[in-house]
């Protein structure tokens, strides 16, 4: 895609962002440095793009509750100077966030409108930067996804496999539902959203998108090591036997029903996007 421009160029979705759209432009922390938003702001006028995504965040979660001032500068500040700047260029601007936004109550799918709530400080930093994007009053969309994985980065897959290799047992919690999400669909994703928002200035807003089926992460970690013929057990555990600093939600299930219906984007089965990724990961070891 011509005149893209990125922010972020080393994380799990811009990295796939590069391989879909190579010819985009890719800002690292060198280029544009989230914890100051005004730089990002000039960055992105300096630019002049047609197209903006922001692949960038501060994706630590249980740091986050310890460094909320740094968490809060690049996940909620900088999107929403982005998104300002976005608007005064009036470009589409594209947006990534997550269902930690929700507090993860009750068992049903959560669609768009549903009553926010965040546990901890990555989620509240960026439930502050969804209302920035919005707030910016341009045209902005945000994709809302969970539990993402890919070949490049940190992420449970990679968690696994390392422990895996290392030990015959596992505890991984059997008690939080949701979708593990392939990095590789959400950039098809976000192109495609950002294309149709180029094509038609109306298109904008909050959308949720992940892999299917809904999963435990005790299901996802088991899967993992099916696929990779690892042969660690995976004991089930409540989320009690596992204390983190962060709280996270039990019931992450996202309702992926408007994305479906406004841009025709299925969610993908997460044990297809699982394959590749495995593959891939053979090919570079
Ligand atoms: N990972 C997940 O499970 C989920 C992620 N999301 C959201 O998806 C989006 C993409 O996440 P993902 O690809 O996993 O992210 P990663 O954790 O893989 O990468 C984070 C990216 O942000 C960059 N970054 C962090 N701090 C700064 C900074 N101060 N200045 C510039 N760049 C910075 C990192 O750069 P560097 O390499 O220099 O640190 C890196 O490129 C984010 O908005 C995230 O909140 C949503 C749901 C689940
Ligand atoms: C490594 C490990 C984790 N767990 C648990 C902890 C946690 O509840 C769950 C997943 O662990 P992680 O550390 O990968 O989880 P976490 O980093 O919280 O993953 C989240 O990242 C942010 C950025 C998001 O936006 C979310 O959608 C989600 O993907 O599994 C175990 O039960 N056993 C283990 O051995
Ligand atoms: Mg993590």
């Amino acid at each position: 895609m011509q005149d893209l421009l990125v922010f972020g160029r080393t994380g799990q979705v811009a990295r796939e962002l590069a391989r879909l759209a190579p010819e985009a432009r890719f800002l690292d922390r060198d280029a544009a440095d989230l914890t100051r938003p005004d730089d990002c702001a000039a960055a992105l006028r300096a630019a002049r793009p047609r197209l903006v995504i922001n692949a960038a965040a501060y994706t630590a979660v249980d740091r986050a509750e310890t460094a909320a001032r740094t968490a809060s500068l690049v996940n909620s500040l900088a999107p929403a100077a982005m998104a300002r700047a976005a608007a005064d260029l009036n470009v589409p601007f594209l947006h990534v966030s997550t269902d930690y936004v929700f507090d993860g109550s009750g068992d049903t799918p959560r669609a768009e409108h549903a009553a926010t709530n965040p546990l901890g400080v990555y989620g509240a930093t960026k439930l502050e930067g969804e209302q920035g994007v919005i707030g910016a009053g341009g045209q902005a969309a945000i994709l809302r996804t969970s539990w993402v994985f890919s070949a490049h980065g940190s992420n449970f897959v990679k968690t696994m496999l390392r422990l895996g290799a290392e030990r015959d047992e596992v505890q991984v919690v059997d008690d939080q539902i949701g979708g593990p999400t392939p990095a590789a669909d959400i950039a098809a994703a976000l192109l495609a959203m950002g294309r149709a928002m180029r094509d038609d200035p109306e298109r904008r807003g909050i959308y949720h998108f992940a892999g299917a089926p809904d999963a435990s992460w005790a299901d996802f970690a088991t899967e993992i090591f099916a696929q990779a013929g690892i042969a660690c057990h995976v004991r089930r555990i409540a989320t009690a036997d596992y204390p983190t600093p962060a709280q996270r939600p039990s019931n992450s299930r996202l309702d992926c029903a408007a994305i479906a219906r406004d841009f025709g984007i299925a969610r993908p089965d997460w044990r297809k996007g699982l394959a590749n990724v495995l593959a891939r990961l053979e090919q570079t070891t």
